[in-house]
């Protein structure tokens, strides 16, 4: 489903702090797999990460997306692939605080220019299936960990998107958390998305669910 063929990426290119966060990987994901994308930190999964969710662009090499090269498309087609194509889960779940979790939920769908009520119930459809209804009209500020990651799990559902990417999504949990949130990812999973996750929390990349464990070091993939 997506296919990763050398790609590189170096940031302040033609500087002199010029720096090669990724060296050349090539790497194919099936879909309706869990891939976790491990290595220390600054080995560059967070690069390819959004390089994969088209939120910035390889310095050279292509990735493909169902056979479709991604890295040369314009920029308002690369935003429309990533609307419809992409859910994202950010480390700090980056909601946006004054807003209420039913309205978190619903923003990344706003572009889309969908009915508002029509939108409205899927995302109340999306709370009740993760127990978050009851909290839709509270502020986000005052969510527990757990309630602020099952909204940010929601969020990054509302456009039903094939591709789940989630970047360290257990770095500010406990075990437990943690834990729910492998379970959700199985599940998610089991109604046939596609998962990739970075990580280096043990919790995530022990996970009996996972498909496939991608290993990186200083930009490049490990030796398996
Ligand atoms: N915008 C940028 N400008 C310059 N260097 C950058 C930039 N973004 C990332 N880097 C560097 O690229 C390297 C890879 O960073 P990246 O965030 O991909 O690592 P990571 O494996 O996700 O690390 P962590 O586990 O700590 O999140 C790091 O050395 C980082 O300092």
């Amino acid at each position: 489903m997506i296919e990763l063929d050398d790609v590189k990426k170096a940031f302040n290119q033609g500087r002199p702090n010029e720096f090669w966060a990724i060296r050349g990987v090539s790497l194919k994901m099936d879909a309706n797999r869990i891939t976790v994308l491990k290595g220390p930190s600054g080995s560059g999964k967070t690069t390819l990460l959004s390089m994969i969710g088209c939120l910035s662009r390889p310095t050279s090499g292509r990735i493909l997306l169902r056979s479709r090269i991604l890295s040369g498309l314009p920029e308002r087609f690369l935003t429309e692939i990533r609307r419809k194509t992409f859910g994202f889960i950010f480390q700090q779940f980056n909601l946006v605080k004054g807003l209420t979790v039913l309205e978190n939920v619903m923003l990344p769908a706003y572009p889309l220019g969908l009915d508002h009520r029509q939108l409205r119930e899927t995302a109340l459809k999306l709370l009740r299936q993760f127990n978050m209804d009851p909290k839709a009209d509270s502020k986000v500020e005052w969510l527990s960990g757990g309630e602020a990651q099952r909204t940010a799990i929601c969020r990054a559902l509302i456009n039903d998107p094939e591709i789940l990417i989630a970047d360290e999504p257990t770095a500010n949990l406990d075990t437990r958390l943690s834990r729910e949130f492998m379970v959700i990812i199985r599940d998610l999973k089991q109604q046939g998305k596609t998962v990739i996750v970075t990580s280096h929390d043990p919790v995530v990349f022990e996970y009996a669910e996972i498909d496939t464990v991608v290993e990186m070091r200083d930009g490049i993939l490990a030796e398996a």
